[in-house]
């Protein structure tokens, strides 16, 4: 049968309409739904020893994060069955498994973005796995171009809120039938970025002389940058950054029970006057963040190593 006989099936089944009438997200969802998240679970579990308790998602040139794994077991995503591809310059496509601080640990070098094409359902499938491959705790990470006129390039800022117009406008990662095997139908995400794990990412920044942001994400879908009203309009409303990414990770890790800390490197500074000369540039970004990854795989390990265990319970 083709492919799209087959989800034409799948949507009929599960809505009683034509897919053409059903949004792209709940399709997703209706095609990724618990058993076949459990079948790519178990390809990927068939293939590596380690049974990680964390997962990270490498942002735009933070893949090097993952050097830090020991004992690695790598799968590229373009072998799993039904697996998306990454397409981004500074996203490398592979899930790095080991241990890091002798946790083991999941890496994503590389994740994927509702610009490439993907739903943001299809953006979190990693998410769901992370959830089915027994992971307590995610680490998120990611480059954003800042907002708030104290923040620098270079700059690392620990995330305590996001603030996000495509998951508000229904870009929206749990949108469709919803599986309470994954999480409840309305998730509560007041307190989505965890205060005690911000609070240790803190004592790790002091430890190693980081001198740590925080603040708030503000995410648009890209894949053109912000134009200055924009930007204003994110800034006035309380965002310290933005960025493409991350918020409807962390919204899917929160409903599927995995707690989130999340950080951002401010790689370059967002227009915030009319007719300034530059606009923000993706090799650029990325130079910024490699040259910065160093800082950001330091604090990564700190951070595991004090983790209390039973915060990964
Ligand atoms: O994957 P992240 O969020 O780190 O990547 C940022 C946002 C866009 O994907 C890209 C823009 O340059 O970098
Ligand atoms: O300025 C930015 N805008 C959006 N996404 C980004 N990622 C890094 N910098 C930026």
């Amino acid at each position: 049968m083709e492919n799209s006989e087959i989800l034409n099936q799948i949507v009929k089944k599960e809505f009683n309409l034509p897919a053409q009438l059903i949004s792209q997200d709940a399709i997703t969802n209706a095609y990724y739904n618990y058993e076949k998240i459990e079948e790519i679970t178990k390809w990927i579990s068939e293939r590596v020893t380690i049974r990680p308790k964390i997962g990270i998602i490498c942002g735009s040139g933070l893949g090097e994060i993952a050097n830090l794994v020991q004992n690695k077991e790598e799968i590229q995503y373009a072998d799993i069955p039904e697996f998306p591809r990454s397409t981004v310059h500074g996203h490398k496509g592979v899930f790095v498994f080991g241990h890091l601080s002798n946790e083991p640990v999941v890496c994503m070098q590389g994740r994927f973005h509702p610009y490439e094409g993907y739903s943001t359902a299809l953006c979190t499938l990693p998410v769901k796995v992370f959830k089915l491959l027994g992971v307590k705790l995610a680490i998120i990470t990611n480059a954003a171009g800042g907002l708030n006129p104290n923040f620098s390039i270079g700059d690392l800022m620990v995330i305590k809120d996001h603030f996000s117009l495509p998951i508000l406008s229904l870009q929206h990662p749990l949108v469709g039938h919803n599986d309470e095997r994954f999480g409840p139908r309305f998730v509560p995400i007041t307190n989505i970025y965890d205060k005690k794990l911000r609070q240790i990412l803190h004592d790790c920044g002091k430890e190693l002389n980081l001198d740590l942001r925080e603040g708030v994400y503000g995410t648009i879908s890209g894949p053109s940058y912000e134009t200055v009203t924009d930007s204003l309009f994110y800034l006035r409303n309380g965002a310290d950054c933005v960025g493409m990414s991350t918020s409807h990770e962390a919204t899917v890790a929160c409903y599927c029970g995995i707690k989130v800390v999340a950080f951002s490197i401010i790689t370059d500074k967002v227009a915030i006057e009319y007719d300034a000369e530059d606009g923000s540039d993706h090799n650029e970004i990325v130079k910024i963040a490699k040259l910065k990854a160093k800082d950001a795989e330091k604090l990564v390990s700190n951070f595991i190593q004090k983790l209390n265990q039973n915060l990964l319970e």
